[in-house]
């Protein structure tokens, strides 16, 4: 089966990441674009990660990691370098009720990272189920080169005529056809 893909609201919901590295690093950048309710916990942390956490004065504890620490948090990311132990934190994070993602196999995943163009209210992700992350990457990059700028500014217009018009049948129909004529004028150029 593949992943279901859905846009969580991240408020109110607490982050953890267990992991200080390069790969946990990458993690934090992109969470940070949707939360700042994270804590961390790393026997080491980089001198980015260091940075990162004392500008955004987020939680964290250079230590092990301890059986219940994840008890607290709604959605754990398992970015350390010891498969076995990602393992193990998976298999505990059963009995509790939060989400999973770990940095070195879907096997020990309740859910994984896409890659992601975010400007402003849109976000475009892509997953390749894990198939080959350097080709979300590179997807990515190309689309990046295909929505023109002006898109924020395009769906802010949309935003508010949709406020403006009265539901119904009607305003389906104005708006489809805007958003229609606006993507296919990219191809006019
Ligand atoms: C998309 C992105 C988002 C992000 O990190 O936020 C992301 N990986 C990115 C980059 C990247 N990762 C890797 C490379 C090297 C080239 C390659 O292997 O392809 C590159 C490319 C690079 O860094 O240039 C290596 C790698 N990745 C995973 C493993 C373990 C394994 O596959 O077993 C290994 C092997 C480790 C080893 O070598 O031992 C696993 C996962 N990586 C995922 C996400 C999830 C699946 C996403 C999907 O559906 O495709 C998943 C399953 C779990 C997760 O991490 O959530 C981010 C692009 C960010 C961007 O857009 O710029
Ligand atoms: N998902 C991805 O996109 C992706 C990409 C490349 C690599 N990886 C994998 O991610 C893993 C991490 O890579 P990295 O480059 O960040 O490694 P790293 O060595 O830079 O960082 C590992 C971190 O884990 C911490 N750690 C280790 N054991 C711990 C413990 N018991 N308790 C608390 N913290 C502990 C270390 O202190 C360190 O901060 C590797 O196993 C690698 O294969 C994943």
């Amino acid at each position: 089966m593949n992943y279901f893909p859905a846009f969580l609201k991240l408020d109110n919901k607490k982050v953890l990441i267990i992991g200080g590295g390069c790969i946990a690093f990458k993690k934090l950048e992109h969470l940070l674009d949707f939360t700042s309710n994270i804590s961390l916990i790393a026997l080491e942390f980089s001198n980015e990660m260091s940075t990162v956490i004392k500008e955004k004065k987020l939680h964290f504890e250079k230590r092990s990691y301890q059986k219940g620490d994840i008890k607290e948090f709604d959605i754990v990311i398992i970015a350390i370098d010891n498969i076995p132990l990602q393992a193990e934190i998976f298999e505990e994070s059963k009995q509790y009720k939060c989400l999973c993602n770990s940095v070195d196999s879907t096997e020990y995943c309740d859910f994984i990272f896409p890659s992601y163009i975010k400007k402003d209210d849109l976000t475009i992700a892509i997953s390749t189920s894990g198939s080959s992350p350097a080709v979300a990457k590179h997807l990515k990059r190309y689309l990046q080169k295909l929505i023109p700028s002006n898109i924020c500014e395009f769906l802010q217009e949309m935003k508010e005529l949709r406020k403006t018009l009265p539901k119904g049948k009607e305003r389906m129909k104005i708006l489809d056809k805007k958003a229609q004529n606006y993507i296919n004028s990219w191809s006019d150029k």
